[in-house]
């Protein structure tokens, strides 16, 4: 069997080299000539699967992308050459609730403000926005959420529109998938006319996909309103942004909101047990302990209540954002791409264990991702 994947997905080797030979590639690089004689395609959201990559595989019996997003695969082309395909739900939402709590707390710092006086408007309630709001609710702070399909499926919860949460919210976070076409297409959900109705001194926050807000409109009414802050992890035009744009943001990073390393490999994972599925192939995929390097972070000991500084300190140190920004600047124009590569090593919060005697404040630190154990007699 031949695998072609892209050389960035996590764990290639340890769970896919006994099932045949792995051609790795960078996923831009990826086109007809590199998929020709492949029988399983494993990619990332940088390669686009459409019918004509297809039409140049005769071979392919197998299509996975280790991300939660589909909007690179041309699903339809897919069905209509009958070749399965799967994606990763939730693999990354974890970093992707670590990022925004990390992004908010980093700018609450900046512009001098409580993050916990500040009510947050959610947007999609799928595996990203809901680690998004069960770690801001950890914290005490009000979250209204929106999902209209949820709504609409009578899913559990308290469901607002979009326009409720602009009037009402301080803080706006994106987590929907990019549809473009039909009903519930989502692209430039945030248009000029919407981001006019933010809130003044609103926090606009996009982790899910860049065309999902109109960049040039956002330009644009950034402009008119200093008092608007963003924090940008995606954008319309990947890997070339709006220079404008980048400039304009508070927080400005190269889609890497999902990037962890236990994020990568539990994409990697789910693909591989689709792949087995496929295949009818009964091979235990190996846990995820057992593909992760040991952590580096040594334990600390919590002995008191952390204000929102000492939270911020305590997650900077698992993952450092305000130096991330810096480099995703100085990067530009050329090195989007080199930003995300470096950033395949982060590690979740779940890295840095944590020794707390205090109940309450275990149990918050818990559900904010860390690994906590009770203080031990002698300390850590
Ligand atoms: N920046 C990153 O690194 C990163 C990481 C993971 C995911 N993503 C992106 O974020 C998206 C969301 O990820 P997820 O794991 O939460 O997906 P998900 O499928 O679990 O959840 C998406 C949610 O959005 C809801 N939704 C759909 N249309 C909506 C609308 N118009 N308004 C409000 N809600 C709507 C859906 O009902 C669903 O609950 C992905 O599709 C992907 O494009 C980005
Ligand atoms: O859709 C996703 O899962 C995320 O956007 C993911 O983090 C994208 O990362 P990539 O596949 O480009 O490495």
């Amino acid at each position: 069997m031949k695998i072609v994947a892209d050389e960035n997905m996590a764990a290639l080797e340890p769970l896919f080299a006994s099932l045949g030979s792995i051609t790795s590639l960078p996923g831009r690089d990826i086109g007809p000539e590199q998929v020709a004689d492949a029988d399983a395609l494993l990619v990332r959201s940088v390669t686009k699967v459409d019918e004509a990559l297809l039409r140049a595989a005769p071979k392919l019996r197998f299509v996975g992308t280790a991300t939660i997003g589909t909007d690179h695969l041309d699903t339809a082309a897919l069905a209509r050459r009958g070749i399965p395909w799967s994606n990763a739900p939730g693999c990354n939402a974890e970093a992707v609730g670590e990022y925004v709590l990390t992004a908010l707390l980093l700018l609450a710092q900046r512009q001098g403000v409580e993050l916990s006086q500040r009510r947050v408007g959610v947007v999609g309630l799928g595996n990203t926005g809901s680690a998004v709001a069960r770690r801001l609710q950890a914290l005490g702070i009000e979250v209204l959420c929106c999902d209209p399909p949820k709504a609409a499926q009578r899913a559990a919860g308290t469901w607002h529109e979009l326009d409720t949460l602009l009037a009402e919210c301080d803080v706006i976070t994106l987590h929907v998938p990019l549809i473009t076409e039909g009903q519930g297409a989502t692209v430039n959900l945030l248009d000029e006319a919407r981001l006019g109705m933010l809130k003044s001194g609103a926090w606009l926050v996009n982790a899910c996909r860049g065309e999902v807000i109109d960049n040039p409109a956002l330009v644009r009414v950034k402009r008119k309103r200093p008092d608007l802050k963003l924090v940008l992890d995606v954008w319309a035009n990947e890997p070339h942004p709006l220079a404008d744009l980048v400039a304009l943001a508070e927080i400005a990073t190269a889609h890497i909101a999902g990037y962890s390393r236990e994020g990568k490999i539990r994409g990697s994972q789910m693909l591989h047990r689709a792949l087995m599925q496929q295949k009818q192939q009964p091979q235990q995929t190996p846990a995820l302990a057992s593909l992760l390097p040991d952590s580096p972070l040594p334990a600390q000991q919590i002995e008191s209540k952390l204000d929102q500084t000492e939270l911020l300190s305590l997650m900077s140190g698992v993952y450092d954002l305000a130096a991330e920004d810096r480099l995703f600047r100085a990067a530009l124009p050329d090195g989007f791409d080199r930003r995300r590569k470096a950033n395949l090593a982060r590690r979740e919060f779940s890295a840095q264990t944590l020794y707390i005697a205090d109940p309450s404040q275990a149990k918050r630190l818990a559900q904010l991702g860390f690994t906590v154990k009770e203080k031990s007699e002698d300390g850590v």
